[in-house]
């Protein structure tokens, strides 16, 4: 077993071969790289607030050559049998969660992720590309045979064979907030479909992902398959996502994913955005179980996940004792460093701090309650809920992307879907009743991508469908349709001069 570049203690043996000096190499053809930019992108530990790591600025001349080395290696890749793109993905897959500790370390280190979610965040990424192995494995495995006759006018004198074959060079785009497992919920599926991959993994978190790709590198893909290119999305992302070598882009994150939308080329686009999962408490609601999935579904990661409840809508008449459970659950919140397992730990960076100050001085300013205090010592922001918030607050409709949460008071069922409806968002939401029926209703009602019933909204167990409506994004992720989505249907259709029936 090799000795992984632990991400911060200097007593452990750097992996040379990804670093040069203190910035990490890219990952091109195979090998790891140092870019000819001389330039490098530094990476701010959100606790500290002081340069933790730095990556390479990739060139665009770079990008043309792992462009034309994916294309190259995916011919083959192409033609390499299901099993072994299969027994690849095991092996990476198992190597990754034998390192789980020094990617860890990157991720508390680079993103501030509590260690404890850290640690889970790779192991739970390591059983995705094993599960993927697993699901490519059956449905590429078999394809469809379709008779002529079954359409009228027709006899039996074609057979029609369809199969999935791969688009081509997928270009995947995480964001900061799971960098490694929001990367091979796109590498996994990209591969065992005989795609190639590129991937351009945030700034925040850039790390956690170079000691990922090395897990796949040291798994043995064929050099070219794989590559990682390292720089500012503001800089180096455009040149990326319109490369006429992409066959398509799988991209999550934030308004970023629209622009891109609009200057992608004609290429499959898989996008996961932004979102404002509603909270619905109706008044049969168990209001422990509510208060419970509102605290864990709000604040865990400090709010910074898309699938984090984003607004409750509570009924009036049971508001003042769902607000009193929250808040003691609120006050039991850690809050402090991610290397103590705190709660709650700094966001990523100071501009989004401000960013979420900026909603809370509004709601200030439009009157709404605060439950607690509001404070804040540098990125970090102590857990606040901000109660009888109203529609003209900004954080009614805006996604904080931290510990913030607002409470609008409602006096009926419609009205709290229509504020769930009348978002740009439409990701994901959740409903606390103790009637199935109401629920259901309820559920069709609401226009997200999933609908939790007595849960809090939640993207994992990653083999489930997840995807956004409106501005939350395009298509679906999960194994099974990320899989599908980065295949295309090819058909061979068999002409016979007299009719047969001989296949049954
Ligand atoms: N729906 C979902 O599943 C998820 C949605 N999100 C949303 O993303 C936001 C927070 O994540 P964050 O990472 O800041 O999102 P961003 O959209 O800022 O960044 C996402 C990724 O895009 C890259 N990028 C930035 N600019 C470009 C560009 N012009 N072309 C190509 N790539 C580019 C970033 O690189 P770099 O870091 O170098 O800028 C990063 O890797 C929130 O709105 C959150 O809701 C986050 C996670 C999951
Ligand atoms: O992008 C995100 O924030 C993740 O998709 C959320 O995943 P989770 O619900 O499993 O934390």
């Amino acid at each position: 077993m090799f000795a992984f570049a632990s991400c911060c203690s200097n007593n452990v043996v750097q992996v040379k071969e990804i670093i040069d000096g203190d910035v990490y190499k890219y990952y091109s053809e195979g090998e790891w790289k140092t870019s000819s930019s001389g330039k490098s992108v530094s990476i701010v530990n959100p606790t500290t607030r002081k340069t933790q790591y730095k990556v390479q600025a990739c060139t665009q001349e770079e990008v043309n050559k792992v462009m034309e080395t994916a294309k190259f290696a995916q011919k083959t890749w192409a033609k390499t049998p299901l099993w072994k793109r299969a027994e690849l993905l095991h092996k990476a897959a198992a190597i990754l969660k034998e390192h789980k500790a020094p990617i860890a370390e990157c991720l508390v280190k680079e993103i501030a992720k509590p260690a404890k979610d850290a640690v889970t965040e790779v192991v739970r990424s390591g059983d995705l590309v094993s599960y993927c192995a697993e699901e490519g494995v059956r449905i590429l495995g078999e394809g469809k045979y379709l008779m002529p006759d079954s359409f009228p006018g027709n006899e039996r004198t074609k057979y029609c064979l369809t199969s999935k074959i791969p688009l081509g060079v997928v270009l995947a785009i995480p964001p900061f907030n799971y960098p490694v497992n929001l990367a091979v919920s796109k590498i996994a599926p990209a591969l065992i479909a005989g795609n190639s991959l590129v991937l351009k993994p945030p700034t925040q978190g850039a790390v956690a992902a170079l000691h990922m790709v090395h897990c796949f590198h040291l798994a043995g893909f064929p050099k070219g398959l794989i590559s990682c290119i390292t720089g500012k999305g503001s800089e180096i992302g455009d040149f990326l996502t319109m490369h006429p070598g992409v066959n398509c882009i799988s991209f999550t994150g934030g308004d970023t994913g629209i622009s891109i939308s609009k200057k992608a080329g004609m290429v499959p686009l898989q996008m996961e955005l932004g979102g404002k999962d509603a909270c619905l408490i109706l008044e049969d609601a168990d209001l422990d179980l509510a208060a419970a999935n509102i605290v864990k579904g709000g604040f865990s990661y400090s709010g910074q996940r898309c699938t984090a409840v984003k607004v409750v809508l509570v009924m009036e008449s049971v508001a003042d004792a769902l607000v009193e459970k929250v808040k003691a659950k609120v006050a039991k919140l850690t809050v402090g460093p991610p290397e103590d397992d705190s709660d709650i730990t700094p966001v990523v960076s100071e501009s989004s701090a401000n960013f979420i100050e900026g909603l809370v001085l509004d709601a200030k300013q439009k009157g709404a309650t605060f439950c607690q205090e509001y404070k804040r010592e540098g990125n970090l922001i102590w857990p606040l809920m901000l109660d009888h918030v109203q529609p003209e607050m900004r954080i009614a409709w805006e996604e904080p992307f931290g510990p913030v949460l607002p409470v609008i008071r409602i006096n009926s069922i419609e009205e709290g879907i229509h504020h769930c409806n009348a978002s740009n968002f439409g990701l994901q939401g959740c409903v606390f009743t103790k009637d199935i029926n109401k629920a259901m209703v309820i559920s069709d009602a609401m226009e997200t991508g999933t609908v939790q019933i007595n849960s809090a909204p939640a993207r994992g167990p990653d083999h489930f469908p997840f995807q956004g409506l409106r501005d939350s994004g395009i298509g679906s992720q999960g194994v099974t349709n990320s899989i599908i989505m980065m295949t295309k249907v090819k058909s061979i259709v068999i002409n016979l001069p007299t009719p047969s029936y001989s296949m049954g």
